[in-house]
């Protein structure tokens, strides 16, 4: 058996395992197992909280079939939470190592808990072999893709991992199970990708359905949220230093993308359950 803790960042639900107190011998496939709705748990991924040589505090992050990504914001809240409110630290200024480089994080602590969290997500990267994107030029802004014989112009971006942004007028009639896929595995990607479809509202509000790689359509996407406002910056919808409301399926995020090329997200982070899980032989 292994403890757990189920958390979500505004509908983007993962399970956490403290690995201070319990050993995951193979977390792809333990990422799997607990993702799955009928033989698991049912969550979007796994994360292990973990001590760091370099920061107060390491995550990672896998997604439902079992990928390991680089990077994930609304985990990173999440974690944030956990620490704290478990008495893993007192400080609400902490840092968190991820496999794309440590994170700040401002934790906003009401009545004893950690409600919301700023954090800073560090550079948007726009070139192409950094994101990685197959396409010649410093910057992918509006390239043409035909999916399903429609055209979509993406704008690529990566937060340490890869996201392809389209601005769209009508995003919630979108077949994202169908497009979805295509995209994630498009040939111009070669580590795959994120895929958020964006309907801006006004310079302050975008609205965002994401298709994330390795794990579906997700009710919200921080590391996609912050490439949706680099995109709409470059894009000319937003401007710079401005705080822009991302409106996602489980919730809003506060995204700022500073004139340095940083990105500054803000979010709740919600505790929904534990408990303690049998690992099943292929994940021990
Ligand atoms: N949901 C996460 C992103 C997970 C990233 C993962 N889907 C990948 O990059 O493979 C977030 O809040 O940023």
């Amino acid at each position: 058996m292994i403890k757990f803790t189920k958390m979500h960042g505004i509908g983007n639900s993962y399970i956490y395992i403290n690995c201070f107190e319990e050993e995951v011998f193979n977390p792809s496939k333990m990422s799997e197992f607990v993702s799955d709705p009928h033989f698991g748990i049912g969550s979007d991924g796994l994360v292990l909280i973990m001590p760091s040589e370099t920061a107060d505090f390491k995550m990672r992050i896998f997604n439902a079939d079992g990928s390991e990504a680089e990077m994930c914001g609304n985990a990173t809240r999440c974690v944030g939470k956990y620490v704290y409110d478990n008495g893993l630290t007192k400080k609400t200024d902490i840092t968190l190592e991820t496999n794309s480089g440590i994170k700040d994080l401002e934790l906003d602590v009401i009545d004893g808990e950690v409600v919301s969290v700023t954090v800073g997500m560090g550079k948007a990267e726009l070139e192409p072999q950094k994101i990685p994107v197959s396409i010649d030029g410093d910057r992918v802004i509006g390239y043409p893709i035909s999916v399903m014989d429609k055209e979509y112009e993406i704008t690529a971006v990566s937060m340490g991992n890869p996201h392809a942004v389209i601005f769209m007028d009508d995003i919630d009639s979108l077949e994202l199970e169908k497009v979805g896929p295509l995209f994630e595995n498009h040939e111009l990607f070669p580590e795959r990708i994120n895929t958020e479809f964006i309907k801006v509202i006004d310079e302050d509000t975008l609205q965002m359905r994401v298709w994330e790689r390795g794990s579906g359509e997700t009710w919200a996407c921080g590391t996609g949220a912050c490439a949706a406002v680099v995109a709409a910056v470059l894009n000319g919808y937003c401007k710079h230093d401005r705080e822009i409301t991302v409106k996602l399926r489980g919730g809003n995020l506060k995204i700022t993308y500073l004139q340095d090329g940083t990105v500054i997200k803000k979010g709740p982070a919600t505790f929904i359950c534990e408990g303690e899980v049998e690992v099943p032989p292929i994940a021990r």
